[in-house]
């Protein structure tokens, strides 16, 4: 797992790492020139077209610099562009100076014409994670001219006018993709910069996990290698009951759908039994559309805790009776699930968190986050506010996204990197509730079975989307489910 650290503490980092290993500083930057020049070959293979190389006065433009070599040295046509004098560069931007090749073009960023076309590539590397204020002058004439040309751009690092850590001020360059160093800088994952990073990928300079992990700060990043630590292992002689029994509640009149998905979710992540409480009118629709589900009679809420999980929410509606919810939460101690109009009746009657389960997966979207915590002013103050909900309630606080993340009530947040953007759909929400309700039905720990039903989810979403793009539905993740475990190779 990456561990997200903060952009002060890179500096910090690399002097360690540096003196750990009794390297240079400028070996971790030809580490990293080395890595984005192996990604570059691997995604732009048959490039025509020149690369421009605009280059600040700091280490992201020394990257640049030592890019401009290797992608010179392998025969590409490239012009370095640069914005201060030599001598006020940073000591690895003018080593790397210093070994450029003759046949890489160098001019001023005053003397260029800006004459770029369409197959042409731009590579980013004014700043790094070293910017301290808001581009202005030379630098933001730059941008602003390249933010109007049509071509390929490439960040590297991070976006220059990005703050690391913060809500951008002001602007900042546009990238179809940013290569990221070692793991994400944490601006990269707010949906305020989603139209200046593009597509983001991680690469690495060499600088081992455990070794970041001493700076962590409670911020970790999920990747698909991740996840299969977090799965529970089933043999042969595992039976239905290991599986795990759960209920879901949910499914108002006209919203019954939302258990249809649930449900089938849920069955599709491997529970052994479901049971869906559910309005007595709609029985029929749900017993037609998913056979395999049992609908819950007054016998079954009477023995609410012979269930391994609840989940609850949805499409329940808001006139549920709120004793009857409240008398649920009381009466079962374990991890629940809680959705969607679980969540609604929650902010409207905040006093009845407190009978919430210790250890209970919400699972908000941003406006239902809203509705329980109030208005945050940026992604930031909303992460921020995740985290201190989680902490205050001693629950798992899933808010969902892109990069949706998970807050634990230790105050660590988890961040995904599974999905995409067609998964914003109606019901999918209803499906990954499924998921959670499954893996905590199926005795995983809550934080286990929150990891696994996200990044499943998406993973889910993503095979989706390979043949139906924007015309995924909820169904299709659904139908996806199954697949995740053979692509993650969890039996
Ligand atoms: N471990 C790694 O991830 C490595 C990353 N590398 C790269 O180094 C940069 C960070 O380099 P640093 O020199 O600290 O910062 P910058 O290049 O971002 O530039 C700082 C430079 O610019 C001045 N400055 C800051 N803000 C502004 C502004 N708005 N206008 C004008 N000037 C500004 C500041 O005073 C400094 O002089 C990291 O992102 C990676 O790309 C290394 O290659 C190796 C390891
Ligand atoms: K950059």
């Amino acid at each position: 797992m990456l561990s997200i650290i903060s952009g002060d503490k890179v500096k910090l980092l690399d002097a360690a790492f540096i003196k750990a290993r009794q390297m240079r500083s400028l070996d971790l930057m030809e580490n990293a020139a080395k890595a984005f020049f192996v990604w570059f070959e691997r995604m732009f293979s048959a490039i025509q077209g020149e690369i421009f190389i605009f280059s600040g006065p700091g280490n992201n433009g020394g990257d640049g610099v030592a890019i401009a070599r290797l992608l010179a040295e392998s025969g590409k046509s490239v012009k370095l562009i640069f914005f201060q004098d030599k001598e006020q560069c940073s000591p690895d931007y003018q080593a790397n100076f210093e070994r450029l090749p003759s046949k890489v073009k160098v001019l001023s960023v005053l003397d260029f014409d800006f004459q770029i076309t369409e197959n042409d590539f731009v590579l980013d590397c004014i700043f790094g994670v070293g910017i301290n204020r808001p581009i202005e002058g030379v630098y933001l004439e730059a941008v602003n001219k390249l933010n109007h040309i049509s071509c390929h751009k490439i960040s590297v690092d991070i976006p220059s006018g990005i703050p690391s850590d913060n809500i951008l001020q002001g602007e900042a360059f546009k990238a179809e993709h940013t290569l990221t160093f070692q793991f994400p800088k944490f601006s990269l994952l707010f949906p305020e910069h989603a139209e200046y990073t593009g597509r983001i990928h991680v690469v690495d300079i060499g600088i081992p996990d455990e070794f970041i992990l001493n700076f962590n700060e409670g911020k970790f990043f999920l990747r698909r290698e991740d996840i299969s630590r977090f799965h529970k292992k089933f043999h042969a002689f595992s039976h239905k009951g290991d599986f795990g029994r759960i209920m879901l509640f949910g499914g108002s009149v006209g919203k019954v759908g939302a258990m249809v998905l649930s449900s089938k979710a849920a069955l599709r992540t491997g529970s052994g039994l479901v049971h869906v409480q559910i309005a007595e009118s709609e029985r029929a629709i749900i017993q037609t559309a998913v056979p395999e589900v049992m609908v819950a009679g007054a016998q079954e809420i009477k023995k609410l805790k012979s269930f391994d999980a609840l989940g609850i929410g949805p499409g329940w509606g808001t006139e549920v009776d709120l004793a009857f919810y409240c008398s649920l939460l009381k009466r079962y101690h374990k991890p629940l699930v809680i959705d969607a109009d679980g969540l609604n009746l929650l902010a409207k009657k905040p006093e009845n968190l407190k009978y919430v389960p210790k250890g209970s997966v919400l699972t908000p979207h941003l406006k239902e986050f809203q509705r329980l915590a109030g208005e945050a002013k940026d992604h930031k103050e909303r992460l921020e506010k995740a985290r201190s909900f989680a902490r205050e309630h001693g629950v798992y606080l899933v808010l969902k996204g892109a990069f949706t993340s998970i807050s634990t009530p230790q105050g660590e947040q988890f961040f995904n990197s599974s999905g995409n953007q067609y998964m914003a759909t109606a019901g999918s929400g209803d499906v990954l509730t499924g998921m959670i309700t499954s893996f905590l039905g199926q005795g995983y720990p809550p934080l286990n079975a929150a990891i696994c039903g996200v990044f499943h989810h998406g993973l889910a979403g993503e095979m989706a989307a390979l043949k139906k793009r924007r015309g995924v539905i909820a169904s299709d993740i659904i139908e996806c489910v199954p697949g995740t475990f053979v692509e993650l190779n969890i039996e």
